[in-house]
């Protein structure tokens, strides 16, 4: 797959050795930086990497920060872009799984970085299940996106 990937000033080392990782498992690695030590500011390398892949230019994206939050906040700002921040292996997967997620965030000061090749190689594999339900949440969140309102489809009499 393409991947695109990134970070702030925070998971400079951690992205590095996360980029080479995912180009050993045979994937395109497009690396944003930053290479820069000094502060940067998060929002602009989310936006790099979020717009990439709503633009369909990336089939994927990766991203990191300190705690991976404002990173996620921010590509999430992107249209057609659902981003999941995880720390762990199983989250990641059930967000590939049920929610079709297309870029991966992750906090260089939460976990180590053989964690986050993990979470990467396991998220990077998974696939969506699809399926009505599924499908249709996803399709609630992106009318979320897009200003659409949204209607629970679960007759209320069955909660
Ligand atoms: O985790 C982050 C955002 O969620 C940033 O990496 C963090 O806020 C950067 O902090 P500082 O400028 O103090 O290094």
């Amino acid at each position: 797959m393409r991947i695109a990937i990134a970070s702030d000033h925070a998971a400079i080392e951690f992205r590095r050795d996360l980029a080479d990782s995912v180009r050993g498992s045979g994937h395109e690695v497009t690396d944003f930086g930053t290479n820069d030590p000094t502060k940067a500011d998060y929002p602009y390398f989310a936006r790099l990497v979020a717009e990439g892949v709503a633009a369909g230019e990336f089939d994927r994206g990766i991203l990191v920060c300190g705690t991976g939050v404002g990173i996620s906040i921010a590509a999430n700002k992107v249209d057609g872009v659902r981003c999941v921040v995880c720390s762990e292996p199983f989250s990641a997967v059930l967000s590939r799984n049920h929610n079709d997620t297309n870029v991966l965030a992750m906090g260089a000061r939460v976990i180590g970085v053989e964690m986050g090749k993990m979470i990467a190689g396991m998220w990077l594999e998974a696939g969506f299940d699809g399926g009505d339900r599924h499908q249709r949440r996803v399709n609630q969140i992106m009318a979320l996106q897009n200003g659409v309102e949204v209607e629970d489809q679960v007759d209320p009499g069955l909660c």
